[in-house]
């Protein structure tokens, strides 16, 4: 998609990330098209996009329909090193940025909403507060055999009582000699050889799976991305040593309220991801379809719809750009990020919602991906903080500049 964004003008905007990421501004047209990123950047968009139309799009309805875990592909997409890509080499990640990071996620989701969920969560929720809190021993055991696919870590915050009000959480967590103990249920997504980061009452912990006093409750029937496993997490008398304490003891709440800073700018990008499916399908779609005597896409009425689309699309993702950029300047990103996330997930809703509408009959039918694009879209609005909470978020920020 091409765009007349022009960069020096977000300069002007005092936005100016550019140093830290050693890009070049001169000549540059447009920061949205390939030409504009750093080589390196340009490489790992091209290559998740290439894997993502190869190897995700023409079986994502497949993985949606028989809900199959994407797991080969994860592996795949480990061995590229999309798995741990912030994670530093030695560790056996990428070592690469969050704006690569951003960029692969988006590309993944495009080709398929649930891979892109996979991505997201072993990225950011997983690793990240790991990279972020942990010792260089917890680093080394938790980190780097999650840098593959073979195996993907969790977060666990939620909990059946609370969602949105996370301070709440009633998992009981109790020392017990050297070790501890641990009470409570969680929610959670993705079940595969999974470690979990569980944040219980104030503290988080590294949680072992599979572990004696943890089980699974039923795996929920989902609306989207339904190729993701989606459980509770039971935990009765859960004993784990007390080195799997991350962080310091009463820290958890800080450690999941920052990672779900960083997290919000991977469910942005996931969401954006579905967008662009969803327009492209739509927009093929009005160059194919005729009706009274020509395409569908001669129709002002459709072409409105598409504009609408793109707009959407392309704000959401400089603002999800602008986020991630922030975050690798080690600039305060919370706003940015909480932004991005509100824009990008309302508009995969939004587009989802028109590229149905631009498809008519077919957009409701399943041979077509638009009505996954539209199921996958929903999910982006309500976790990682629901578009009421962004909100809150970044009202809240807001307030506090203005009180400065
Ligand atoms: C598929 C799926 C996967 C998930 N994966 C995970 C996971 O991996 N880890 C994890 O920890 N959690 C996970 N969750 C949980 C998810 O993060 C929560 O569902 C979400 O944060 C919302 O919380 P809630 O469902 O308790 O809704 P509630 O908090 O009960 O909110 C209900 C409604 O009230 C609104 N509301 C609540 N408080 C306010 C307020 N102060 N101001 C305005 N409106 C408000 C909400 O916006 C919402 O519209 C997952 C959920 C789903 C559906």
């Amino acid at each position: 998609m091409s765009s007349s964004y022009n960069t020096k003008a977000s300069l002007s905007l005092s936005f100016s990330p550019f140093p830290a990421l050693g890009l070049c501004v001169s000549g540059c047209r447009s920061l949205s098209s390939l030409a504009e990123l750093p080589e390196m950047h340009q490489m790992m968009r091209q290559t998740c996009r290439d894997y993502a139309d190869r190897e995700l799009g023409p079986i994502a309805g497949k993985l949606d329909k028989e809900h199959l875990f994407p797991a080969q592909q994860v592996r795949e997409l480990g061995a590229m090193g999309v798995m741990a890509i912030e994670v530093p080499e030695a560790l056996g990640g990428a070592g690469m940025d969050y704006l690569a990071y951003s960029l692969a996620v988006e590309e993944i989701s495009r080709g398929c909403g649930s891979t892109g969920c996979v991505v997201s969560v072993n990225n950011s929720l997983y690793i990240g507060p790991i990279l972020k809190f942990g010792t260089q021993k917890q680093k080394e055991q938790w980190i780097t055999p999650f840098t593959t696919g073979e195996k993907v870590g969790c977060f666990a915050l939620s909990e059946p009582g609370n969602g949105s009000d996370a301070g709440a959480a009633s998992t009981l967590a109790r020392q017990e000699g050297e070790e501890w103990v641990l009470n409570g249920t969680k929610y959670f997504d993705i079940i595969i050889n999974v470690t979990y980061t569980c944040i219980s009452g104030i503290s988080a912990f590294l949680v072992p799976m599979p572990h004696p006093g943890l089980s699974l409750g039923k795996k929920e029937d989902k609306l989207g991305i339904r190729a993701t496993s989606t459980a509770n997490l039971i935990l009765e008398d859960c004993r784990i040593p007390l080195g799997n304490m991350l962080g310091s003891r009463g820290s958890g709440f800080k450690i999941a309220m920052q990672t779900l800073d960083s997290g919000r700018i991977g469910i942005a990008s996931q969401a954006l991801g579905i967008a662009q499916a969803a327009l492209d399908c739509a927009a093929d779609y009005a160059h194919k379809r005729t009706a009274f005597g020509a395409p569908i896409g001669k129709l002002q009425a459709v072409q409105f719809k598409l504009a609408d689309m793109a707009v959407a699309v392309e704000s959401a993702r400089l603002l999800t750009w602008k986020a991630a950029m922030l975050k690798d300047a080690k600039k305060p990103f919370t706003k940015e990020a909480a932004m991005a996330k509100l824009a990008a997930s309302e508009a995969a809703t939004f587009c989802g919602h028109q590229s149905i509408q631009v498809l008519g009959g077919m957009g409701y039918v399943t041979d077509m991906p638009a009505e996954r694009h539209y199921r996958d879209a929903r999910i982006t609005e309500i976790y990682e903080g629901t578009s009421e909470i962004q909100r809150l978020v970044i009202a809240g920020q807001l307030l506090k500049e203005y009180a400065s």
